[in-house]
């Protein structure tokens, strides 16, 4: 069996991403979708608050700054911790090609341990779109944006329509974000062109 799933690499007739017009402009901050993400949302306290930034072309920069509560071994970043980082940033591509998407798969490489206190610098980029699946990949370097990787993936996301959040999300979730009264915080928890 190939180290490599096949299922993360385009096929050789997939398409090259095209930036949306409407896209964030290059280093505007892409903001946070849903305060309760773990990965981006400012209302948890133990989350990541992954603060990501729009990039020139369908790619975005982000800065995860590990803290004790993302610990698995002493003193380390959990790894689970460092694919949420990842899929949070690649996550935050659906806002360059202002398409809804959810991680279908996420193959994740660990490269070099990142210790809590260290700031993991996260380039992420859409490499190829065939239908409904987005192919993209994400670097974590530490000590700088240019500094050695850590962690890297590539993953597939697949497109879907608003309705895959409202039909599967929990009611009372669902319901609160219905009910909140700034109409484009409502919209950007579940799609992407408020
Ligand atoms: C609004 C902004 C949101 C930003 C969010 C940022 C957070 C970070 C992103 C996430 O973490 S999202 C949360 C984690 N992901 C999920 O919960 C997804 C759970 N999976 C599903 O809901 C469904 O499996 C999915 C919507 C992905 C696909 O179901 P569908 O019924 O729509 O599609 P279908 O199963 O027919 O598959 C369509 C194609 O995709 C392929 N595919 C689907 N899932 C796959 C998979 N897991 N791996 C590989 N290929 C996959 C499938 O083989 C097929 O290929 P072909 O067209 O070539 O036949």
């Amino acid at each position: 069996m190939s180290a490599t799933n096949t299922a993360v690499q385009p096929p050789a007739d997939a398409a090259a991403p095209v930036r949306h017009p409407e896209a964030p402009a290059p280093g505007e901050p892409v903001g946070s979708h849903y305060e309760n993400c773990f990965g981006c949302g400012s209302g948890q306290p133990h989350g990541l608050h992954l603060a990501t930034r729009a990039g020139e072309g369908v790619n975005v920069t982000a800065e995860f700054t590990v803290r004790p509560e993302h610990q698995g071994a002493p003193g380390l970043a959990h790894g689970g911790i460092l694919a949420t980082a990842l899929d949070d940033a690649l996550g935050s591509l659906n806002w360059l090609l202002r398409t809804i998407s959810v991680t279908g798969r996420l193959e994740t490489d660990y490269r070099r341990p990142v210790p809590v206190g260290s700031v993991l610098h996260i380039a992420a980029e859409v490499t190829a779109v065939a239908g409904r699946k987005i192919y993209a990949t994400a670097v974590g370097r530490l000590g700088g944006p240019e500094g050695p990787v850590a962690v890297r993936a590539d993953a597939l996301f697949i497109e879907v329509k608003v309705d895959h959040f409202i039909e599967n999300g929990r009611k009372e979730e669902i319901q609160a974000v219905m009910d909140d009264p700034d109409a484009v915080r409502q919209a950007r928890a579940f799609e992407v062109n408020p």
